[in-house]
C-alpha cells in the first residue's frame, strides 16, 4: 500500500515517513508535489488549514493507497503577535478527511514586518540565519526554539494526531 505525500519538502517527508512507518511498516512513500490553492505564505489559521486540506484532495483515487497527506505552514495575527500555524490533513480514498493542528511559537518583530509586508517566511529565514534551505532542515519553529522543536518534529506530531484519529475512525467501523 502507498501513502501519498503532497510536498517535496524534505521536512515535511521525513516527519510523515519516520512516523507512518512505524505503524504501516510495509508501506511505501510517493511524493507527489501538489498546489495548495492558498497564497505561497498563508496569513491565518483558517487559511493554513484549508491549504493543508486542498493539497490532501488532490491525492484521492490513486491506486494502491493506504492515504494521502497534505501539510501546510502558515502564520496568524493574535494580539499584535505573529505566531507561526502548522496544519495536516489525511485522506483516504472513499473522501473522508481527518485534521489536525500543530505547534505555534511567535515571530520576532523583525521577521513578523517582512511577513506582513509580503514576503514568505522560507526565504525570510534564509536572509535571518544567513543559511540556505531552513524550510527543509530545522524551520523557524527550530530556529527559534534553539534547536529543540524541529520542523519535522512538529509535523511528526501532527502525523501521530492523524493517524490516531483514522485508526479509531476503522475501529468503529
Ligand atoms: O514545498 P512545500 O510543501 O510548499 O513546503 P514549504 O516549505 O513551502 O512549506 P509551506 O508551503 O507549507 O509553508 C508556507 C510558507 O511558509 C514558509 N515556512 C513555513 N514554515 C516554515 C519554517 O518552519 N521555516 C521556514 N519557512 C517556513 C515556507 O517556506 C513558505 O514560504
Ligand atoms: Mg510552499
Amino acid at each position: 500500500m502507498k501513502i501519498y505525500i503532497g510536498t517535496n519538502n524534505k521536512a515535511k517527508t521525513k516527519a510523515v515517513q519516520t512516523i507512518a512507518s512505524l505503524y504501516y511498516p510495509d508501506a511505501s512513500f510517493v511524493n507527489k508535489e501538489v498546489d495548495s490553492f492558498v497564497s505561497a505564505q498563508p496569513m491565518s489559521n483558517e487559511e493554513t488549514r484549508q491549504g493543508a486540506i486542498n493539497r490532501a484532495k488532490q491525492l484521492i483515487g490513486q491506486q494502491d493507497t493506504l492515504f494521502g497527506i497534505g501539510l501546510e505552514g502558515g502564520v496568524q495575527e493574535i494580539d499584535g503577535i505573529l505566531y507561526i500555524c502548522n496544519w495536516g490533513a489525511l485522506v483516504v480514498n472513499n473522501g473522508d478527511i481527518f485534521t489536525a493542528t500543530g505547534a505555534g511559537i511567535p515571530l520576532p518583530d523583525e521577521v513578523a514586518e517582512k511577513l506582513r509586508a509580503g514576503a514568505e517566511l522560507g526565504p525570510v529565514m534564509d536572509v535571518y540565519t544567513n543559511r540556505k534551505g531552513i524550510r527543509h532542515a530545522e524551520g523557524a519553529i527550530g530556529v527559534f526554539t534553539d534547536g529543540l522543536i524541529t520542523r519535522s518534529m512538529m509535523f511528526e506530531h501532527i502525523m501521530y494526531l492523524l493517524i490516531g484519529q483514522y485508526e479509531l475512525s476503522r475501529k468503529l467501523l
